[in-house]
């Protein structure tokens, strides 16, 4: 990894990091139940405002207020479904960048059917595993296995470039390694370690801080969203110098996030172009 390019993106982490602290953006989450406690968390230790608010008799009111929307699918059903749909147009009319977790996408039809009826409605991100990628890309049942990957993140590039051609959106697959693509770049982040997929939701909890970053800089998605998923491959990776298995990796991870300094992100920070 050339030196130079590594020190350029730690430093754009940082600076991304120092914003979410300084401005601590109010992100609305449309979560599911697993999640929402690491989800919250993982927000309020990066420095950014939780609400899991999910209602739509309070969207319009508040959706307006917020300066990211995040929803992700993992606990779908038919009711929440229109309350989704409900917040992404407000964010998508009010210009407020919102971003998607296709969770399981590949393993209902209707799960498929709703992923890809929100994804009509314009993300700024689509953050998910390979599987979920894979299915979104080709719109049909991908091989998975409920809300894990059937496969690794590099088998995932080509549906992620296509995926975001399609949809406007930048396209994010993690695994060992997150790649970022915007249909035409392509961006890897090498951080994290593998016990982090032991612990549940780290996948959801990573998309809502990606929403905190973009909510940063809307413009440049590519770049916020790398930036989250090394800054929390980071704080993995200082957490686990300390952990003794899944739990306790779970409560490192959230305070190596809150203690982040500059030192750590810059040198720690394992972002490169494809
Ligand atoms: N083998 C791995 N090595 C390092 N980090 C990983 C690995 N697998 C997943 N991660 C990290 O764990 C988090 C959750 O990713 P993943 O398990 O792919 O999502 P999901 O939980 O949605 O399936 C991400 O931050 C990702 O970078
Ligand atoms: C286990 C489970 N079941 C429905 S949602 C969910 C959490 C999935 O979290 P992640 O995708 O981050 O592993
Ligand atoms: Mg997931």
């Amino acid at each position: 990894m050339e030196d130079g390019e590594k020190r350029e993106w730690g430093a754009k982490a940082w600076t991304y990091l120092s914003s979410v602290r300084s401005q601590s953006p109010l992100i609305q989450c449309i979560t599911n139940f697993v999640s929402m406690d690491l989800t919250a968390n993982t927000l309020l230790s990066a420095g950014a405002s939780p609400a899991m608010l999910h209602s739509p008799n309070e969207s319009p009111d508040f959706t307006p207020q917020v300066n990211a929307l995040y929803i992700n699918v993992g606990t779908l059903s038919d009711n929440w479904l229109p309350a989704m749909e409900l917040a992404a147009q407000l964010a998508s009319k009010l210009n407020k960048p919102w971003v998607l977790d296709p969770v399981a996408a590949g393993a209902s039809c209707f799960r498929l059917k709703a992923c890809l009826d929100l994804i009509s409605l314009k993300p700024t991100v689509i953050r998910g595993n390979a599987s979920e990628i894979i299915a979104l890309a080709r719109a049909s049942f991908a091989s998975t296995k409920g809300v894990d990957s059937s496969h690794d993140s590099t088998d995932a590039v080509e549906a992620a470039k296509s995926l975001a051609n399609s949809s406007g959106a930048v396209v994010a697959v993690s695994g060992a390694v997150d790649f970022v693509t915007d249909g035409n770049r392509i961006v890897g982040a090498r951080n994290g370690v593998p016990m982090m997929q032991k612990i549940t939701a780290t996948g959801c909890a990573v998309t809502a801080l990606i929403a905190a970053f973009v909510a940063i800089d809307p413009s440049h998605a590519v770049e916020a969203t790398a930036s989250a998923l090394a800054v929390f491959g980071v704080a993995g990776e200082l957490g686990m110098e300390t952990a003794r298995g899944p739990a306790s990796l779970r409560t490192h991870l959230i305070d190596s996030l809150h203690g982040l300094d500059q030192t750590a992100v810059i040198s720690g920070v394992k972002i490169t172009a494809i």
